[in-house]
């Protein structure tokens, strides 16, 4: 079957004064997949996020998200995508659940928190606050946040940054999860195993520009193509498996 494009970014140039964030990039999200962008600090992968996101401007170029042009109907492409909020729209006095209330007020929908709290685990973290929950327990609260109108696309920028090992994988499946229930998800990130193996494809940003769209396999075949040989792993396992060995594969935040 035909990829079908849900995302579409034809020639997007985003300039702080002087300065190209984002210089002519062209590339295509396709549905029901989770595409990664990946790149140095300051590439201009949030900036490019963001834009698509309808939360930036843009200089120039066009962007069209499940059909929609986002120079016409911003309106329509928000209500058809999840975003990370950042940590400091958590009302404090709060707990999870009457957040989750608050947020599907505010987006006009109708949702039980404690199915949205389900869906990522936290139904026994109902009654807390936010502040309260371990990292991963917060990215995991924070993806809940961005299913809440059942969003066509979801938006995670570096979702497991900072996380340990278990909760890490345990993320990993979450966002599988979400794509293989109809979502199509972009996410960004600096952890190159993440994105191997996560990512159906993943562009490579560098310098505002976009140096190349793939499938991690196809990458990596393609520069073994070339002769490239990385240097004979002489060992079977590494630390993190030792870790993982030693502690479990279960999650450790309660
Ligand atoms: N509001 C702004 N005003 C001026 N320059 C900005 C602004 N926002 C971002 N930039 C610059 O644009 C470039 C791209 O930033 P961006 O945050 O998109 O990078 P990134 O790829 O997401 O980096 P990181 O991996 O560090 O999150 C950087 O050089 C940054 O300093």
């Amino acid at each position: 079957m035909a990829k079908q494009p849900i995302i579409t970014v034809k020639n997007l140039v985003k300039k702080y004064g002087d300065f190209t964030a984002v210089n002519d990039i062209s590339f295509e999200v396709y549905e029901g997949e989770i595409f990664g962008l990946l790149g140095p600090n300051g590439a201009g992968k949030t900036t490019t996020l963001e834009i698509i996101e309808t939360l930036r401007d843009k200089t120039s170029g066009e962007i069209i998200v499940d059909g929609f042009s986002i120079d016409k109907d911003a309106g329509s492409i928000k209500k058809r995508i999840g975003v990370q909020l950042q940590a400091a729209g958590y009302y404090p006095n709060l707990n999870l659940s009457e957040l989750i209330d608050l947020f599907s007020g505010l987006y006009g929908v109708k949702v039980t928190a404690l199915a949205m709290l389900e869906k990522v685990s936290l139904t026994d973290k109902a009654k807390a606050k936010y502040k309260e929950l371990s990292g991963g327990q917060k990215q995991r609260f924070s993806i809940a946040t961005t299913l809440i109108n059942n969003p066509r696309i979801v938006f995670l920028d570096e979702p497991t940054t900072g996380l340990d090992p278990q909760a890490r994988r345990n993320l990993w499946d979450l966002i599988r999860e979400i794509r293989d229930n109809g979502t199509t998800v972009v996410i960004t990130t600096h952890y190159m195993d993440e994105a191997e193996i996560l990512c159906d494809r993943v562009a490579f940003v560098d310098g505002g520009n976009i140096i190349g769209i793939n499938t991690p396999d196809n990458f990596i075949d393609e520069l073994v193509a070339t002769g490239f040989e990385r240097e004979k792993q002489v060992k079977k396992a590494n630390l993190e498996d030792v870790f993982i060995n030693k502690t479990g594969k279960a999650l450790r935040e309660e």
